[in-house]
């Protein structure tokens, strides 16, 4: 129950939490409630702690069999042997809590980097906070598209509507008022209160919060939010498989390693230990944890070019994406409106003065008496308009806001920048809302959505004139006109002027203009606000006057559009604006291919599901659509076979942002509806960052390549040596202390090295990866199986040799350890490219994967040469001359390869690469 706050009044309830309704707490008292009271914020559930991450790396069978068989040798008496095995074992436990910790903390990072926030008033200021620094008492700020933060006793509302279903399991929206209630009674009826964790889906408001934390209805349902799984991607379930498959098939060429032991006559005990540490060796039990520790790398990259992952799945999807559908105002262009052009009956003049500082001049000639119609149309801008202008050398704003000290000016706008263009223009004629609001009050609102694309207010003055105030889209907002103010005086709309009109409309969106007509409409005197049908008042308006306003390209978005291009995928912009708009600034930002098609919203109504799918393939400006043509869009270009990525903001966007295969966000004008449903974030609404995250998408796939291909080939080889020198008759030319020792210094450092390995820099001329391929095509399979073998060879020839020459098994051994793990570490620098050879990216170009090959190297070297290391992994030191064949041995298929891919490679990269 919500207890006694719907029974009382707004002034009550901001006198009770001792709040002043007008100014919000100070920041000071907020401080000291937020001591008190604690965050606002619902329990978690606890963390998996290190220990239990430690205790989880010994889950693994083969693990467990290792110890279980370093447990038996160490009864046995072979001490040193059970030591250092269960020494190395912990090592490789260390190394994996490591990744494991490394993928948790990165994640979190994440989490925390898209938490919630808060429009609040805090001192007399509005400024964004974060919820959880929610008290009671706090004013809060409401909005369409909000997840509502805390409970909150509405005290203003303009037309809002509220689902409730995560409270009450309804799903149809409730609207909410002011009024105070009777009774107290269950939430799902009270409908003067928000609730934490609903949905705004509709209209406006204002509150005091009057519950924050598990004081919440949400908060005492609930008790405890589950933390959402965090969901394999495709490759990581793909690769689960793989693992089965690759385990079942090392553990049966290890078990024909034993048994072939065996019957030659080896001891029964080493050749089980032989087998379980090849076993152990072999199976690439790390390759999970390395992908994902890629995969979070990369995501941290991704933030540090803008874009937030909100589900790992889509860091690989992004580097498949064909199709990005992007939103033009603020993404592709800077959403910094001016209005540079009017139109009223008699004429066109021109605005001066730049940015937001209500400075500038109104250039031009008009025919007849036009000063009245000026007017009302710079009355109607002023007032039909949400945004505040002022001047302020303090930033209000959030996280995001751009702009932050960029002009000293400090002429800034808070709200939608539309209307911000247009209340600069209004102040730039003299009509500032405050001093208006002095004669005529604001009664109503409807407010704004991209569907009815207009918003109109019923303004009255103290002798009971009332009016409605329109401004919208000019389309919509003429065809509700029957008048048109002409000299001060409404005169019939006859086919002329609306001709005019329209010619006006269409000369200023050629030239890139975004244009809104305004308009209004008298009321009769006796007309009620409260009781009437709201929509009747905008019905036979009197049209007033066009205002265009540029809004100009973000430089970024124009040549990551070209970069779209040579990277095979296609760009569509998607707009709420004006067909002829649209085209223009397409045309500017060169999206509009040349034998690109503008589809409007009108026009999608009248197509079938396969006829869209259809037309969109070439498809590039989308203009005049709504928010439930989005939808339609996505499904069209998932018909095609695209992997689609989707833009949006507002409420209604979100359904199609869930849809597309990549749903893409705005971090800073954005709704918590949409980014909830988004897979990505946009921190600064550019649409250059989603080209940035692809870019990184398809180098996180390379890089998860580049490891798979190292280890798996590593492993290969590994296998063989042992399973041909069996076969062949040679003595075992690893023993199991050696090859678990390899396992370490060749698969830890250097594959995590690799999955840091920098973007290839021509990753963006190449076409888009098919989602539905396989980890091992484009002949890495085959690849991984010839490198391998060669390893092997190459090792068994160094041993064969040096044992027939020399009788020494201990020095043979020696000898094929070294030539193995260098062949290994040498082997890692040919895997960095499948495009080009390793002299085109430059040997050095990877400091990390240079310091784990050295640091790898010299603890071979010391487990080569200290006596007491001798002593336990039975080496012995090596001379000049073992050196020499093992160096020349190892470097050979990987010097080969440089030698070879100075052809191939060229060659394969034109086959490759996309025409621009
Ligand atoms: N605050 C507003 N009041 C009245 N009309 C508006 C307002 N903002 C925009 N419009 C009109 O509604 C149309 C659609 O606007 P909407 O916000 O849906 O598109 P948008 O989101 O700005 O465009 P885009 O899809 O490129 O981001 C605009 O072209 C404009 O004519
Ligand atoms: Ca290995």
């Amino acid at each position: 129950m919500p207890g006694i706050w719907p029974t009382l009044s707004a002034e009550e309830t901001a006198l009770r939490l001792e709040v002043d309704n007008s100014k919000g707490l100070s920041d000071r008292e907020a401080r000291t409630r937020l001591a008190r009271i604690g965050l606002n914020m619902l329990e978690k559930g606890p963390d998996v702690a290190m220990w239990q991450m430690f205790l989880n790396q010994f889950k693994d069978f083969m693990v467990l069999v290792l110890l279980a068989a370093t447990a038996i040798s160490g009864f046995l008496g072979e001490w040193s042997d059970a030591v250092t095995i269960s020494i190395i074992v912990l090592l490789n436990a260390v190394l994996g809590v490591m990744q494991e910790y490394r993928a948790e903390r990165s994640m979190e990072a994440l989490s925390e980097l898209t938490a919630p926030e808060a429009r609040v008033m805090r001192g007399g200021l509005e400024k964004k906070i974060p919820a959880a620094e929610l008290v009671p008492g706090d004013i809060v700020i409401l909005e369409a598209g909000d997840r509502v933060p805390a409970d909150i006793r509405l005290t203003h509302t303009v037309d809002i509507e509220a689902v409730e279903a995560t409270l009450t399991g309804e799903s149809t929206p409730v609207k909410k008022h002011t009024h105070t209630q009777e009774r107290q009674v269950g939430p799902a009826d009270t409908g003067n209160m928000v609730f934490m964790g609903t949905i705004l889906t509709r209209g406006r408001g204002q509150g005091i919060v009057v519950a924050t934390g598990m004081a919440t209805e949400m908060g005492q349902i609930a008790g405890m939010i589950r933390e959402a799984e965090n969901e394999p991607t495709p490759l990581q379930r793909r690769l689960a498989q793989l693992g089965k498959g690759l385990v079942t098939f090392c553990l049966g060429v290890c078990a024909l390693v034993v048994v072939a032991g065996i019957q030659r006559g080896e001891p029964v005990y080493q050749m089980f230990l032989t087998g379980v540490s090849l076993a152990v060796a072999a199976i690439p039990e790390g390759l999970p944890a390395i992908v994902t520790v890629a995969l979070a790398i990369g995501v941290q990259r991704m933030i540090r070019r803008n874009s937030i992952i909100r589900r790992l799945p889509a860091v690989e999807t992004l580097g498949c994406a064909t199709f990005i559908c992007s939103d033009k105002t603020g993404t592709l262009t800077q959403n910094e409106m001016t209005v540079r052009r009017v139109y009223v009956a008699g004429g066109e003049l021109e605005v001066t003065g730049e940015g937001y500082d209500p400075k500038g001049k109104f250039i031009g000639e008009l025919r007849g008496s036009t000063e009245a119609g000026l007017n009302k149309m710079m009355y109607i801008a002023a007032l039909c308009n949400n945004s505040v202008l002022f001047r302020n050398s303090i930033s209000i704003g959030g996280l995001f806001r751009k702009n932050g000290g960029k002009n000293s000016v400090a002429w800034q706008i808070n709200g939608d920048p539309t209307e911000g263009a247009l209340m600069v223009m209004a102040a730039k004629a003299g009509f500032w809302r405050e001093r208006l609001e002095k004669q005529d009050l604001r009664l109503a609102e409807i407010p704004f959505d991209s569907e009815r694309k207009r918003m109109t207010v019923i303004c009255g003055d103290k002798n009971g004139k009332k009016e409605a105030l329109v401004k919208g889209a000019p389309d919509v907002v003429l065809g509700l006109c029957t008048h048109y103010l002409k000299e001060g005086r409404p005169v019939p709309l006859d086919n002329r002027e609306r001709s005019r009109i329209l010619a006006a409309n269409s000369d200023m969106a050629e030239n890139a203009l975004r244009v809104l007509g305004l308009a209004y409409h008298e009321l009769p005197t006796g007309f009620n606000v409260k009781g009437g049908d709201l929509a009747e008042v905008e019905r036979d308006l009197v049209f007033v006057g066009l205002a265009g306003m540029i809004d100009p390209p973000r430089p970024a978005a124009v040549s990551a559009v070209h970069t779209c291009r040579r990277a095979g995928i296609k760009v569509a912009m998607i707009t709420g604006d004006h067909q002829l708009t649209a085209q223009a600034v397409a045309r500017e930002m060169d999206i509009a291919g040349r034998d690109g098609r503008t589809l409007t919203g009108e026009e999608i109504e009248k197509l079938s599901d396969e006829e869209l799918a259809g037309l969109a393939e070439n498809t590039h400006v989308y203009a005049r659509v709504s928010p439930r043509h989005k939808l339609r869009i996505v499904k069209a270009l998932k018909a095609n076979g695209h992997v689609v990525a989707m833009t949006g903001d507002g409420v209604n966007d979100a359904p199609a942002v869930k849809e597309a295969d990549i749903g893409i966000s705005m971090g800073i004008t954005g709704t918590d509806v949409t980014r909830e449903a988004s897979a990505m974030v946009l921190a600064d609404d550019n649409f250059s960052s989603i080209v940035a995250a692809v870019e990184e998408g398809r180098g996180i796939y390379e890089n998860i390549r580049k490891f798979i291909r190292y280890l798996l080939s590593c492993n290969v080889g590994e296998v063989l040596v042992m399973f041909l020198a069996v076969l062949g008759g040679l003595p075992l030319p690893l023993l199991p202390i050696q090859i678990l020792w390899m396992n370490l210094v060749t698969d830890g450092l250097p594959a995590m090295a690799l999955g840091v390995d920098p973007i290839d820099r021509n990753i963006m001329r190449r076409p888009p990866r098919d989602p539905g391929e396989s980890i091992f095509s484009h002949g890495l399979g085959l690849r991984i199986l010839g490198s391998g073998s060669m390893i092997a060879v190459l090792t068994l020839l160094v041993f064969g040799y040096s044992f027939i020459e020399g009788r020494n098994l201990e020095l043979s051994r020696t000898m094929a350890f070294n030539t193995l793990v260098f062949l290994q570490l040498f082997y890692v620098f040919a895997c960095r490219s499948e495009h080009v050879s390793i002299r085109d990216i430059g040997l050095f170009t990877n400091p990390h994967l240079v310091g784990a090959v050295l640091i790898s190297m010299l603890l071979q070297v010391s487990v080569t040469y200290l006596p007491f290391l001798n002593f336990i992994f039975h080496t012995v030191p090596l001379g000049l001359g073992h050196w020499l064949v093992i160096l020349a041995v190892a470097a050979l298929p990987t010097g080969l390869g440089v030698l070879l891919a100075g052809f191939g490679g060229r060659v394969k990269e034109k086959v490759t690469y996309l025409k621009v």
